[in-house]
């Protein structure tokens, strides 16, 4: 396990942006927890709000090195209540999408009703140049020249997939979701929601001038401004504007440019590596559907809907009546046409969960599919709770055994918790299921989740010992059986 794994807590620096809905997911989240893994995770956000995307830049790590046991359940947060309004539309016929966020925030700050704000404020005619109000003002980065510095980059965005890149600069990746990796050179990268990186940035640009940082949406048609940084040169006013532009995103749907990305991500040498033989392959199939004219998504068929009663508690006391007890499938048709619309759109509601052999290797594979609409796949970034898995390969169209098992990368492939899924594609990745407890496996796309993109995997829920009184607090492991296990 690398040793900086503390740059998560920095995502409380973004808690003015937060909603009530931290307090949903903060119940629901604990229907998840299982014992805890040395590798803390960066999951706080599945309840982050939804009309912004926030990106944080992290320059120093608040805790390094040690075990960190996760925090996400501690925020306490302030309400604005988007969530709610959201999650209302999402759940409605007709349907209502969240749309576009309106704004991107780098550490809390954003271009966004500028001159609104200036106007309130009466501090500036343009709130937007640096001089202007504080809340428009871009975060500076100040550096000194002809050195380097290690950004730590989070992405807790509800939607967006951000590509960032910094004017006249290159930067070097050395870490990803808590796993050092091969050093690698690139002039932007893309990052998905849930996943986090570092990268190294040498200041030995000319020390008389400020550089643009910028960050901009991939994968969805854009209708938000791309969010600015600046990088200041000490001992250059932080008031003098670049004279070159801000680096400009790779077009949208550029989708080979950002799969260049994720092909260059590997592990170092010296790393864990994977076992060579998965001793289970589960194939998961992620399509849009209706179920009773609700748009959802679904996976091999069926759409993640939570149970009333925490699934830790009720697979450690044998409940057999809290969720489905059947196992979900493990592959889906084999006429199913990726590249089409579901030809029967309609897809049903569950709850099962994947029980998996304590210390197994399991193998799975994320097929990607056309949604609803003829020629739409999306993106989709699947994190995984309580592991880190081995993400073995990337590939176009539907997933053949015979043929993609073989080009396997088992030599170095990067360790990970999250991993995108390419539009008409497929990702393969492999986990030892290590880590008594359940565990959620789901698209980081936060009304993705709500609309049901999830599975829930477990194994040896026998050696949890000490569950949490918060999750047996509802459902059937509520009080009144809480009160009589104790007893007993
Ligand atoms: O889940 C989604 O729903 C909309 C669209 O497919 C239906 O309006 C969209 O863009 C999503 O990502």
């Amino acid at each position: 396990m690398a040793s900086f794994q503390g740059l998560q807590f920095e995502l409380k620096l973004e808690t003015p942006f937060l909603s009530n809905s931290l307090i949903n997911s903060t119940l629901r989240e604990s229907s998840f927890t299982g014992m805890e893994s040395d590798s803390w995770e960066l999951h706080g956000q599945m309840g982050l709000h939804l009309s912004h995307s926030v990106l944080s830049i992290l320059e120093k790590p608040l805790i390094t090195g040690s075990k960190l046991k996760r925090q996400e359940h501690t925020f306490t947060m302030d309400i604005m209540g988007c969530k709610d309004q959201q999650e209302v539309g999402l759940s409605s016929k007709p349907f209502r999408w969240i749309g576009e966020p309106q704004t991107l925030l780098i550490n809390g700050r954003g271009q966004f009703n500028c001159s609104l704000s200036a106007h309130f404020s009466n501090t500036s005619t343009n709130a937007c140049t640096l001089r202007g109000d504080e809340q428009c003002a871009p975060q500076i980065l100040r550096v000194l020249p002809n050195r380097t510095y290690r950004l730590r980059i989070a992405s807790i965005t509800t939607l967006a997939s951000l590509n960032l890149a910094v004017g006249n600069h290159k930067m070097v990746v050395v870490e990803a979701d808590g796993n050092y990796v091969q050093p690698f050179e690139v002039e932007d990268m893309d990052i998905y929601s849930g996943e986090s990186y570092s990268v190294l940035l040498i200041t030995n640009q000319d020390q008389s001038k400020n550089y643009w940082i910028s960050v901009g949406v991939r994968g969805r048609k854009p209708q938000t401004p791309q969010a600015l940084t600046l990088l200041n040169y000490s001992p250059t006013s932080q008031s003098k504007l670049p004279i070159l532009p801000p680096p400009i995103t790779p077009t949208w749907n550029d989708y080979d440019h950002s799969k260049s990305f994720s092909n260059k991500i590997f592990a170092p040498m010296g790393s864990s590596k994977p076992p060579k033989n998965s001793d289970r392959q589960i194939i998961l199939l992620n399509t849009q559907n209706y179920i009773d004219g609700y748009i959802k998504w679904a996976i091999n068929n069926i759409s993640l809907l939570l149970p009333s009663t925490p699934y830790l508690g009720s697979i450690k006391y044998s409940l057999k009546s809290a969720f489905d007890s059947k196992n979900p499938p493990e592959n889906f048709a084999n006429d199913y046409d990726v590249m089409k619309p579901p030809i029967n759109p309609n897809s049903s509601n569950g709850n099962g969960v994947y029980m998996l052999g304590l210390n197994s290797t399991v193998d799975v594979i994320l097929q990607n599919a056309n949604a609803l609409a003829v020629n739409v796949s999306e993106i989709h970034p699947w994190h995984l709770h309580g592991h880190n898995f081995w993400v073995l390969g990337y590939g176009e169209g539907k997933f053949s055994a015979n043929k993609d098992e073989k080009k396997f990368n088992l030599r170095n492939p990067p360790l990970r918790n999250t991993v995108v899924i390419f539009p008409f594609g497929w990702t393969a990745l492999r986990f030892v299921a290590d880590n008594p407890g359940v565990w959620a496996f789901h698209c980081h796309i936060e009304p993705h989740l709500h609309m049901g993109m999830g599975v829930v995997f477990a194994q040896g829920v026998e050696h949890v010992n000490d569950i949490p009184d918060q999750a047996l607090a509802c459902g059937l492991t509520g009080k009144r059986f809480m009160k009589n296990t104790k007893q007993n």
